[in-house]
């Protein structure tokens, strides 16, 4: 609920329209350094967690059920808490904030070449809630087979399907708000601390999409039940059309507990690991230009997100042994971290004439639509309608396609976001009126990359090298060809052709020796537009060995260093073909749980 006028919001969205059009992206962390080299030590706390993002907001929530127990998040952002970050309509504005740690993605050969500097974006928020403070706040759970591959990757059946489900479920509230949305309730939770519902009302482009689908014999599902494939709605972890990060929905009810305390704008530089046992030891951080050093009692967790979790393993002497030895760093376990990153191409430069009006809305009436818990502000994209698909190419019974569809208009803003260069975002909107764009992303790609040091000092950015699209076979390029010929079929269904779309994009810079249209000109277009979507994943992957890369066990532990867990996006040992924040929550449930039965004999 909110007491905000709609001339308030109208204020917050002006202040916020001239942040982001001018804020620069900080390109390290030397806002953290201390001003001298004193230590101070502050006791010690029974868990310490790093990191108030997704998971660490879920696994600190848990604990400090344990009322014995006495918890510590650090965090390096801040408590957030405003009306504007509440409109999902702006979250492409909170993403050019000083919420956003802004890095950028190294040179790239095989995607974003037509970006500035041939660099994908790499989002990623500070602050309690971590990216969810930014993010789209889709709800998805990917395939349930994926799982039982987890449990199979891991020796541990605990993560199969059926074990991981009720964890799901734990953390549900689910709500039918769209009754257009199939349900199959046997799969949602009701009661938990996440929300999740649809944006009301339905749009016109969703209808049309789920039409065009029909028409092309896709089935209409719930993409979290028994199957992700098919068309969908989105189901979205919003209370009542706002924003609701994981924060506010599992630390803000019991903030009471005497037992959790946060600090924020607390930047952890290191665990400290004891060489000879090789137990964690506790944290140095740094705070208002000091540093101080904690004492954890029982464990570590470690919970920085994708790019930060394996730069502090790195920087605290866990990674690979020559990348250390490189940046001057002792090693204390060699393990492959940072080699696997794995993020999913998405192209969402495929715009598409058509002769759609779009209804007139006012500013006003758009925010008194919000302040009623519904309309276009309570979503981060322009419609809900969305697919999972599988191509020639999947061998097994996985997405390995997504599409969603999105109205659009020409806009500097989204050259400045997406961190296109003009020239190529110009030759992609070629002559389009009343636009759409669907989206295609390859939700199950093979190539990786890497998270590397910059250097052995903690304030200086990681290296992020996504490398997507560059598998030797060609594979996921050829996924991504199959997604514009998709889009081409569904652009002919009889529901789409009542709009008359047609593509009148121009050659884009980098493209021009192809034939325009061609198969060669889509894998030059492809390579020239896909960007990273964020859905960043597998940087510190779990598994049941470390000499095949895995860098914790089915327990989340560290290979070889006690007392320390990963427990955030980084863990991810495949793709779960989608949106991750759910499965993350459910991974962090998990932790927690596992946490709980190591250390208290009577739950098992
Ligand atoms: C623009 C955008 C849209 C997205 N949309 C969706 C979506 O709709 N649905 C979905 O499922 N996923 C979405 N994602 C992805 C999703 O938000 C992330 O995968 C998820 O938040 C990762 O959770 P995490 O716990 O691993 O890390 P985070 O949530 O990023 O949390 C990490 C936390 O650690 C803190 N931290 C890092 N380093 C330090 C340090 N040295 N000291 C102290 N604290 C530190 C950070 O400040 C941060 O708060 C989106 C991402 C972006 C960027």
């Amino acid at each position: 609920a909110t007491t905000a006028t709609v001339e308030e919001l109208e204020r917050l969205i002006e202040a916020a329209t001239i942040e982001a059009n001018s804020y620069e992206f900080p390109t390290n962390a030397r806002i953290y350094q201390p001003e001298n080299n004193e230590i101070e030590d502050i006791g010690s706390f029974d868990f310490v967690i790093i990191g108030g993002g997704v998971a660490g907001s879920v696994i600190a929530s848990r604990l400090s059920e344990i009322r014995k127990w006495s918890i510590l998040v650090l965090e390096a952002g801040t408590v957030v808490n405003s009306e504007f970050n509440a409109m999902l309509g702006y979250t492409a504005f909170l993403a050019l904030s000083d919420l956003s740690w802004g890095f950028r993605s190294v040179p790239q050969t095989t995607a974003c070449l037509g970006f500035v500097n041939q660099s994908c974006r790499a989002f990623r928020a500070r602050g309690m809630g971590g990216t969810s403070l930014i993010n789209g706040a889709v709800y998805e759970r990917g395939m349930p087979s994926t799982f039982d591959e987890w449990a199979d990757i891991t020796n541990d059946p605990t993560w199969s399907y059926d074990n991981v489900l009720p964890l799901f479920k734990k953390s549900e509230d689910f709500h039918l708000r769209n009754p257009n949305t199939p349900v199959e309730w046997e799969y949602h939770g009701r009661g938990g601390y996440l929300n999740v519902e649809q944006k009301i009302p339905e749009d016109f482009m969703t209808t049309l999409f789920l039409q065009g689908h029909r028409e092309l014999g896709t089935d209409i599902i719930d993409y979290n039940g028994r199957s992700q494939l098919g068309a969908s709605i989105f189901q979205l972890y919003t209370k009542n059309g706002r924003r609701q990060s994981v924060y506010d929905a599992f630390l803000t009810p019991v903030l009471r507990r005497q037992n959790l305390n946060i600090m924020t704008e607390s930047y952890v530089t290191k665990i400290n690991i004891n060489k000879l046992t090789k137990r964690a030891k506790g944290v140095t951080f740094t705070r208002h230009g000091r540093t101080f050093r904690v004492n954890a009692a029982k464990e570590v967790i470690l919970t920085a997100g994708v790019f930060q979790t394996p730069q502090i393993l790195m920087l605290s002497g866990i990674g690979p042994k020559e990348h250390l030895l490189d940046m001057g760093i002792n090693v204390i376990e060699d393990l492959e971290v940072g080699s696997k990153l794995k993020d999913d191409p998405i192209c969402q430069a495929l715009y598409i004439s058509t002769n759609m009006t779009r209804p007139v809305e006012t500013l006003e009436g758009r925010l008194q639509q919000f302040l009623n818990g519904e309309g276009s502000l309570t979503q981060a994209y322009s419609t809900s309608g969305v697919a999972f698909q599988k191509s020639q190419f999947e061998e097994q019974n996985y997405a390995d396609m997504e599409f969603l569809a999105a109205t659009v208009q020409r806009s500097a803003f989204d050259v400045r976001y997406a961190g296109w260069t003009n020239e190529t975002y110009d030759a992609a909107w070629g002559n389009n009126t009343n636009a759409i764009a669907i989206n295609i992303h390859n939700v199950n790609p093979r190539s990786s990359g890497t998270v590397r040091l910059n250097s052995s000092d903690p304030f200086d950015y990681p290296l992020i090298d996504f490398n997507m699209m560059s598998d030797p076979e060609g594979h996921d390029m050829a996924v991504l060809y199959e997604g514009i010929n998709r889009v081409f079929d569904l652009l002919r269904t009889p529901s789409f052709q009542k709009i008359n779309p047609e593509y009148r994009g121009s050659p884009l810079p980098g493209c021009e020796d192809q034939q325009f249209m061609s198969r060669e000109y889509w894998y030059c277009f492809l390579r020239q537009t896909c960007t990273a979507s964020f859905h960043v994943r597998g940087t510190c992957p779990m598994g049941a060995d470390p000499s095949e890369g895995a860098i914790v066990d089915s327990r989340l532990r560290v290979f070889g260093v006690r007392k320390l867990r990963v427990a955030d996006s980084s863990v991810l040992p495949t793709s779960m073909s989608g949106h991750p924040v759910g499965t993350i929550i459910m991974i962090a449930e998990k932790a927690a749980e596992t946490i709980k039965s190591d250390y208290l004999p009577y739950i098992s």
